[in-house]
């Protein structure tokens, strides 16, 4: 089907496909760095503490350097339509010196700036609370020891002033989003005290304000991790509460909920307590798998909610997942190209005669027309934007990730 085809089936639908491809043009989606490396990092590794988060397989071609995993971003990005964003571990340093997390600077990440730059991409940051002998604990800023609480408390201090020089360097805010692994692998007796621990620590970490177009915080939560299955002391309930009191973003990061929970379904209720939400876009099998989101109902429904809703412009869009089964650059693709793809069929909706329909209670026309559409030729539309984007679609995709995949295989 030609795309005039297409734009003429979405207008009977009073669907302007124009409209639809300028929007989803403009929406930033930052990928993560650690799919390219299965989350190792580049820096000398000093703990046993995964964190309780894992990256299984051994495909060939993980990326040791920061040039090799430079190199696999920039041939990622070159098959995903559009400008985006890069996120940044802080475990991900480019230099030659050693410094612990507590001595971390901005001169260490001055690299990546430069290339960012370079490539017209914009970054987002974390402070790395794990992969490292003061967390083997699975207690970092909820640390009974006051020592270990103020060695994390500096890691994110620290990490908090370079993304406000990134963001500064780069003139687009950097988001620095927290996560901390802590919690417990059986039955605490007392739920509290870390509770206030952590708080305390943040409250601390935190202190000092930053300009906000340069660097926003944001704290994510997680239900249970390998390690901690008992209780996790950054549960949603604390999160939700400490994002809302003290105006920090509120990350939701779709593997971190039991696993029948609709994560989508919480956007409308989270953004009428916080001003801006950080996502995590997973896909969670049985537990916090990590896997490459697929073009699935719960990524369909996000997309859906992010446009109805009306949120695209307060939330960031990240990714979350880490499958070393596979070709890793092919993952970043597959997955940020899938979430793309969700954000399109979103916008092509006829989302004023369904909301229309659902007001007078006409359920039976929503039914209809949510099914119907279902029909209409959203592949046109999107190999019309890859084209545009000077992007490969379809088989030609496969042939050009075949062949990045051959050239880095004999990575040792
Ligand atoms: C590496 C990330 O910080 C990590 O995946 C975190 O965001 C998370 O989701 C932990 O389960
Ligand atoms: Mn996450």
């Amino acid at each position: 089907m030609s795309y005039d085809s297409a734009k003429a089936a979405f207008a009977d639908w009073g669907v302007d496909t124009e409209t639809a491809l300028s929007k989803l043009a403009e929406i930033p989606i930052s990928m993560h760095c650690w799919q390219g490396d299965d989350v190792v990092g580049f820096e000398a590794k000093t703990g046993n503490s995964g964190g309780g988060i894992q990256a299984t397989g051994n495909h060939p071609g993980r990326a040791r350097t920061p040039d090799e995993l430079r190199a696999d971003l920039e041939f990622s990005y070159s098959m995903i339509p559009g400008k985006h964003r890069l996120n940044l571990h802080a475990c991900y340093l480019d230099t030659d010196q050693n410094p612990d997390r507590d001595e971390i600077e901005y001169s260490h990440f001055a690299p990546w700036v430069d290339w960012a730059t370079d490539q017209g991409l914009g970054l987002d940051f974390n402070p790395t609370f794990f992969a490292h002998e003061k967390a083997d604990d699975n207690l970092t800023l909820s640390h009974p020891d006051q020592g270990i609480r103020e060695f994390w408390i500096e890691h994110g201090k620290r990490s908090r002033d370079i993304a406000a020089q990134m963001g500064a360097a780069l003139g687009s805010p950097v988001v620095n989003n927290i996560w901390v692994p802590d919690g417990y692998k059986d039955t605490p007796v007392d739920r509290m005290e870390p509770r206030q621990r952590l708080e305390n620590s943040l409250d601390t970490m935190m202190a000092t304000k930053h300009d906000k177009a340069q660097m926003l915080d944001a704290v994510e939560s997680k239900l249970f991790g390998i390690g901690v299955e008992a209780c996790t002391v950054g549960s949603h309930e604390f999160y939700m509460g400490y994002a809302t009191r003290k105006g920090t973003l509120l990350c939701l990061d779709m593997g971190h909920f039991h696993p029948t929970e609709n994560v989508a379904d919480k956007l409308s209720s989270v953004a009428l307590s916080v001003d801006e939400i950080l996502l995590h876009v997973s896909r969670p099998m049985r537990w916090d798998s990590d896997h490459v989101i697929l073009l699935d109902d719960a990524i369909l429904q996000m997309a859906q909610e992010l446009v109805s809703a009306g949120l695209l412009d307060r939330t960031h869009i990240g990714l979350d997942f880490f499958d070393a089964t596979i070709s890793r650059t092919a993952a970043w693709v597959i997955g940020t190209r899938n979430m793309q793809k969700a954000l399109l069929r979103a916008l092509l909706a006829p989302w004023d005669r369904l909301k229309s329909a659902e007001n007078n209670l006409d359920y039976t026309s929503r039914l209809v027309v949510t099914e119907e559409i279902k029909d209409l030729p959203y592949a046109t539309v999107w190999a019309e934007f890859c084209d545009r984007m000077g992007v490969p679609s379809g088989q030609s995709l496969i042939s050009d990730l075949h062949q990045y995949q051959a050239g880095v295989s004999g990575r040792g």
